[in-house]
């Protein structure tokens, strides 16, 4: 082990946290350092966000074994990985642009895994066959990549990935190469494969969209370090950078659409201009929310909550109000507004949206 092989404070040196994953990745590139420590368990789906540049690449590269640690760990069920070449690694990956083999059925690609961890051709296909039915792509089988739409190729190469039954789970910018409709389409099959995945699962976007919808937990990065790491809502409501507070702006809830309404899982209905039906997602940004002191009269907006203000945080000249009540949300607003409506915690306001700033998508 190196000397950036640090042990924090309280943690016993030979805690190899027997399950999931345990990691700090050390990799120099050039003047480019990453340092970035992650955890996970399994069954949790991680999202490393972070702008151009921020080395979220290197790190999936680094799990994979595609490029070397200069130091730090990497512990995959308690078992040390830093020196298994990238083939030995329980280590399934997806890559941005599927890298399916053009001259293979898309049975013979998924099949492939399992033919490289020694199992017959025979199983190897039926393990195959079961991956594509279970991607609902039973009848693509026998379908060359070219002749597959960019949302099957993308599941052809998870079901790949899949198939050989993988402890770590690497996807790079999985929905990138899609177009604006497919991309809902498969962001929602993705979010149900991944919900089932029993194993550590770590994406890399600079979608906070698809992080938000597709991770229980987003792990920000920016300059080769993690800036911050929780839970998209606590992020999206308590961002730490400027940085962060622009990127993960977005008020994300799960609940049921009926029509033009998405009744939430524990909380309000809220009012959107798309027609739905069945699980769904609605988000709006914070920007989007208006504060008032005594009920708007008068007002267009469709939805309109009534909260108590938690907390408020300065970004540049932004103010972003932490607000809990009918329905916990982000607001922002000017420093004037801010003082104007003489906000400060245990203010209770009333938060007013309107639908036509709220987008629902399919869960
Ligand atoms: N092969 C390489 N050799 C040297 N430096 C590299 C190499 N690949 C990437 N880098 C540098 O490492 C840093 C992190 O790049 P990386 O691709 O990991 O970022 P990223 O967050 O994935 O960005 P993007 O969203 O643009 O893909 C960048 O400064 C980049 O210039």
């Amino acid at each position: 082990m190196t000397d950036t092989d640090e042990t924090p404070a309280g943690v016993r040196a030979d805690d190899t946290r027997g399950d999931g994953l345990d990691a700090r990745l050390v990799v120099d590139r050039g003047s480019f350092r990453l340092d970035v420590a992650l955890t996970a368990a399994p069954g949790d789906v991680v999202a490393l966000l972070g702008p151009n540049g921020a080395g979220k690449t290197t790190a999936l590269r680094a799990l994979a074994g595609l490029v070397p640690l200069t130091g730090g760990r990497l512990r995959l069920d308690g078992t040390p990985l830093e020196r298994t070449p990238p083939e030995a690694r329980p280590v399934g990956v997806v890559f941005q642009d599927y890298l399916l083999f053009p001259h293979l059925s898309a049975l013979d690609n998924v099949a492939f895994g399992p033919r490289c961890q020694g199992a017959g051709k025979a199983e190897a296909r039926a393990r195959a066959a079961a991956w594509l039915d279970r991607m609902g792509l039973a009848d693509h089988a026998d379908a060359k990549p070219r002749r597959l739409s960019g949302g099957q190729a993308q599941r052809v190469a998870l079901a790949r990935a899949l198939a050989t039954r993988p402890r770590l789970l690497l996807l790079d910018e999985p929905l990138a190469a899609l177009d604006a409709r497919t991309r809902l389409e498969v962001r929602a099959q993705l979010r149900r494969h991944l919900a089932e995945f029993e194993a550590v699962a770590v994406l890399v976007t600079h979608d906070p969209l698809d992080a938000m919808v597709l991770a229980d937990r987003l792990v920000v990065v920016e300059h080769g370090r993690v800036v911050q790491e929780g839970a998209p809502s606590d992020i999206a409501r308590h961002p730490r950078t400027d940085y962060i507070a622009q990127l993960v702006g977005l008020n994300l809830y799960r609940g049921r659409a009926e029509g033009h309404t998405v009744r939430l899982e524990s909380g309000p209905a809220v009012a959107t201009t798309e027609d739905l039906s069945g699980p769904a997602f609605v988000a709006f940004p914070p920007g989007a929310v208006t504060l008032h002191r005594d009920r708007p009269t008068g007002s267009s907006a469709r939805n309109l909550w009534r909260c108590e203000v938690a907390g408020l945080e300065t970004h540049g000249d932004q103010i972003r109000a932490d607000l809990t009540g009918e329905l916990a949300l982000a607001a922002d607003l000017t420093t004037v507004a801010a003082a104007e409506l003489g906000l400060h915690p245990g203010v209770e306001v009333w938060a007013a949206v309107k639908a036509a700033q709220t987008h629902a998508y399919p869960a």
